[in-house]
């Protein structure tokens, strides 16, 4: 059983998304995704791959799976896998990363053995997607400090486990 663990960044009210895109720009976050999920394989839906830009897809030292169910699909530099219970099935006993989007969270939670949330303090008036619902089987092992960011942003590195 792969060790599967998932990463998201949110917003207040749990917003993850708008319109396809992260609705802030947070290089701490960016830095933080990067050096949790460097040498694991990370498992994204196609609208995660498709929002990358051009420049981190595929995203580099990692194997980058994309679940779409579309048979055609082609994701260059990926791995395109027609469920998540398929791309699982690839990664045996890898520990690999569930790195969106909001479909993918909450189809992988029940499969999840940790979260690691990035907490933002911003609002997203209008954002369209959210944050999946972080149930009672969990509980949260590292609240993480409140930091700045350089840009005056606030947010904190949360980790849960299953209990
Ligand atoms: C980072 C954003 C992020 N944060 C956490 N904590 N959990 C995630 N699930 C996550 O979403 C990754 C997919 C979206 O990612 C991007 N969306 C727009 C612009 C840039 C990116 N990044 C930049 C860094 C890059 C690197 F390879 F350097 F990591 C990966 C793509």
């Amino acid at each position: 059983m792969t060790v599967l663990g998932m990463i998201w960044a949110e917003a207040n009210g749990g917003a993850i998304g708008r319109r396809g895109e992260m609705p802030w720009h947070l290089p701490e976050d960016l830095a933080y995704f990067k050096r949790v999920t460097l040498g694991d394989p990370v498992v994204m839906g196609r609208r995660t791959w498709e929002s990358l830009p051009e420049r981190f897809r595929p995203l580099p030292g990692r194997e980058n799976i994309v679940v779409s169910r579309d048979a055609a699909y082609v994701a260059s530099g990926a791995v395109v896998s027609s469920s998540l219970e398929a791309a699982l099935d690839r990664l045996g006993e890898q520990r690999a990363w569930i790195m969106g989007g909001g479909q993918l969270y909450r189809e992988a939670m029940p499969k999840a053995n940790e979260l690691l949330v990035t907490r933002i303090d911003i609002d997203v008036p209008d954002a369209d997607t959210f944050a999946p619902e972080i149930g009672s089987a969990w509980v949260l092992v590292d609240r993480g400090e409140t930091l700045t960011a350089a840009n005056g942003t606030s947010y904190r590195f949360e980790r849960y486990e299953r209990l």
